[in-house]
């Protein structure tokens, strides 16, 4: 397609969803002539799409675009001249710019302002607002004040007034966000309000397992150009208190790293290795029961299976809830069998039903979002460091799934009972401490909905 007076300077190239500008007809912001000698060194514009924001009329021959930067991932606009008839080229790009996209235009955003060391304002104020307000989308902006102050703003409001909510925050802000939906009456209902992230936090793994970007302004663009997707959730029940948890369930040494060691929080993300170093040589305390209704503990058939639900996701580009679940390659339910373990020597135990626990691990590498079960893996403690030194030098890339020293599981439910060994330690959902005491986590298939892009949570390689 063709907009210039002159032929081939304004073209959009409809496959690769591509806008070619012939330089001639590109005019830089003043600002940014002044500040160095571009306009001698201007380059043709080559702009996807993806990233266009808006478009607006300058005079019948020329418009501005407003986009985000590939390059520097900030907002950025330049005119276009020379246009045959910009009113065209103005409805016919913002269409093709928003084609097949939510379309939401409001937006209710949370920012934990101590999120990620207090980085999390600043990503909202800086990063993420202005690509919001440039695709001219409505948002009402919160900070929270205190724990909890999201979960129950979440539980009491008009969920009629806005289509999406949006934490800026860690993991914990959104396991808070996901559990305001879980109080409400309406809460199936209400889990269908899209719920997504800004990474803000030390621990932004849902965010990378939506987009596998680490950047805020990727993130929000592709939240901007997103569609709904739902993803499994399971349900966490500790004496019929219940909530709802979306990356994992936690108990061992990862869990202690964790959350035991709040005190090093001023070191940052590398707290949690410190705290896994030293415990690695103390002496291993762990110990658990766990009843599961495993649908395969056989690797080399989950092995299989995500692999053809992989080719299957491949083929299938389109993404989106229905697709994915039509005949989709699934595992044998008549095998369900209910397995026992009392396990005296544990050194972790991991449920989870994301891939990535952080964008560095792979924890589950064969997680599907919506396969409707929970991964476990079980390492035991005897040899300790060996297995555990090993797993974590190949987390990174999944390369642990191999390992003769763990057992990976796909199940539906199972229950835990922790065992008191005198020692101290911590009991993880998402992240965040729960009580030391038994729980029994459900699968709830798809009951999570967020918005992430056409290839969002895509299945990766082994
Ligand atoms: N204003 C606030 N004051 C104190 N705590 C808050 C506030 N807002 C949110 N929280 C809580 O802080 C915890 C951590 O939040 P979040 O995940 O956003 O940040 P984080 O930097 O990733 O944290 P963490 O270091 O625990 O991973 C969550 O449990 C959240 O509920």
């Amino acid at each position: 397609m063709e907009f210039g007076k002159r032929v081939n300077s304004i073209r959009l190239d409809e496959e690769e969803r591509i806008l070619y500008v012939d330089k001639a007809c590109v005019v830089l912001p003043t600002d940014l002539r002044s500040c160095c000698s571009l306009k001698e060194l201007k380059p043709d514009l080559l702009l996807p799409l993806k990233y266009l924001l808006r478009v607006d009329i300058a005079d019948p021959q020329a418009a501005i675009l407003h986009y985000l930067s590939p390059t520097s991932k900030k907002c950025a606009h330049c005119t276009v001249c020379s246009l045959s008839n910009a009113y065209e080229f103005e409805r016919y790009l913002t269409e093709r710019a928003y084609t097949g996209t939510h379309g939401f235009k409001r937006f209710f955003v949370l920012v934990n302002p101590f999120g990620g060391q207090g980085k999390a304002s600043k990503i909202w104020q800086q990063i993420a607002s202005p690509i919001f307000q440039t695709a001219h989308l409505e948002c009402r902006i919160v900070f929270t004040e205190y724990k909890n102050h999201a979960r129950s703003i979440i539980a009491n409001i008009d969920l009629n007034s806005l289509d999406a909510i949006i934490c800026v925050g860690g993991d914990g802000l959104f396991h808070e966000c996901l559990n305001g939906l879980g109080d409400r009456k309406d809460n199936n209902a209400a889990f269908e309000t899209p719920l997504c992230m800004i990474p803000g936090g030390t621990g932004n793994a849902f965010s990378y397992n939506a987009t596998q970007e680490t950047h805020p302004a990727l993130v929000a663009l592709e939240i901007v150009k997103g569609v709904k997707k739902s993803f499994d959730l399971m349900t966490f029940d500790q004496k019929g208190d219940i909530s709802y948890s979306f990356l994992s369930a936690n108990y061992g040494i990862i869990a202690d790293s964790d959350v035991g060691t709040d005190n090093l929080r001023f070191m940052g993300e590398n707290r949690t290795i410190l705290g896994f170093l030293i415990r690695l040589f103390q002496k291993p305390s762990w110990k658990c029961k766990v009843e599961m209704e495993v649908v395969s503990s056989d690797r080399n058939e989950i092995r299989n299976t995500y692999l053809q639900r992989l080719q299957h996701a491949t083929v299938n580009r389109n993404g989106g809830r229905t697709d994915r679940i039509v005949n989709v390659p699934m595992y044998n339910e008549q095998n369900v069998s209910r397995v026992t373990l009392d396990i005296q020597d544990l050194s972790v135990f991991y449920a989870g039903l994301l891939p990535y626990v952080a964008a560095d691990m792979r924890a589950f590498p064969v997680c599907d979002i919506d396969d409707g079960l929970i991964d476990i893996v079980i390492v035991r403690s005897s040899p300790f460091r060996k297995p555990l030194l090993s797993m974590f030098m190949n987390i990174e890339t999944g390369g642990h799934f191999d390992s003769q020293f763990l057992s990976y599981y796909k199940v539906r439910s199972f229950r835990f009972t922790p065992i008191d060994t005198g020692c101290h330690h911590y009991f993880v959902l998402d992240g965040e401490e729960y009580p030391f005491i038994p729980f029994e986590c459900r699968i709830a298939p798809g009951l999570g909905t967020t918005l992430a892009s056409q290839a969002g949570f895509k299945l990766l390689s082994l």
